[in-house]
Formats: C-alpha cells, structure tokens, sequence
C-alpha cells in the first residue's frame, strides 16, 4: 500500500519521523515535500497529497502542518478527499471505522512523534466498517457533487 505524504515547514522533523514509522510498518511512502525548512505554504502540500489519493497513485495520505488545520482544508477542497485532523488515537481510529477518512492530519506543534505515531498506527490499522456509516458518508459526498 502507498501512502501519500505532504508536510509545510513546521513539520519537517514530525514527515521523518512519521514517514521512517509509517514505512518500517511495510507501507511505500510518496513525499510530496516540503523538505525545507524555509518558511512555505500548506495549500501546495495538501492539494498534492489529495490528488494523488483521489488520482490512485497514493491509497492514502497523511498531512502535517503546524495545527493540521490549514493543510487538512487544502486536502479537503480536492473532490473525494475526507481529510481529518486527529490530536489522538481514538478519533483517527474512528475516522476511518465510521467516516472512512482517507487523509490523516494532525499538527507538528500540537502532538509529540510518540503521540503522533500513534496516531497514525491506529488510524492505519483501522477498517472502515460501511454499513449505517455508507449512507452517511454518501450524504456527506453528496454535498460536493451538489457544489
Ligand atoms: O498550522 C498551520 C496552518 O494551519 C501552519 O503550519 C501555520 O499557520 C504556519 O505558521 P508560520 O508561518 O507562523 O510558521
């Protein structure tokens, strides 16, 4: 499985960490950058880690900026994207179970590496659960198609 990863300057050391993690777990990791430190802006890296879920060349993706917030709205302007921003386990667990997220974000100056691995360890292992929950996530999809 591939995961897309994208990341603006405040989460330079979190992406390594995160991507060196997410990769001893078997999975193939796409870099989308930034790998400057140089003050950047998060709407590029989150466009590219949507397109490339919703292009298939990633299954999923994992965004990092310094809240999450920013780079989770960017991923979420891309049509099929259902970016969540996670600051622990449980939700990130739940996002996939229940709302079949398919981009993790969180923030590189809200959680530590450990808490973010976390994080991404449960939110990869999850599966989503369809169901009740398809309906939901159709209607929610339905709101985009509408726009
Ligand atoms: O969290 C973010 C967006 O939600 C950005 O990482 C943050 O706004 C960058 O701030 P600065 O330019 O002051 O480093």
């Amino acid at each position: 499985m591939k995961i897309a990863m994208g990341n603006d300057h405040t989460a330079i050391e979190m992406k390594e960490a995160i991507k060196e993690f997410v990769e001893s777990k078997g999975y193939e990791v796409i870099d989308f950058g930034t790998n400057s430190t140089e003050s950047c802006d998060y709407p590029e890296y989150g466009e590219k880690v949507g397109r490339a879920v919703t292009e298939g060349k990633a299954d999923l993706g994992i965004a990092i900026c310094g809240t999450g917030v920013g780079i989770s709205l960017a991923c979420n302007k891309v049509k099929g994207i259902r970016a969540c921003v996670c600051s622990e386990p449980y939700t990130a667990k739940l996002s996939r179970m229940h709302n079949d997220s398919n981009v993790l974000c969180f923030g590189a100056r809200v959680v530590g590496v450990e808490m973010a691995k976390m994080i991404t360890e449960e939110w990869l292992d999850a599966q989503y659960e369809g169901g009740r929950h398809q309906r939901r996530v159709d209607m929610v999809m339905d709101i985009e198609k509408r726009n």
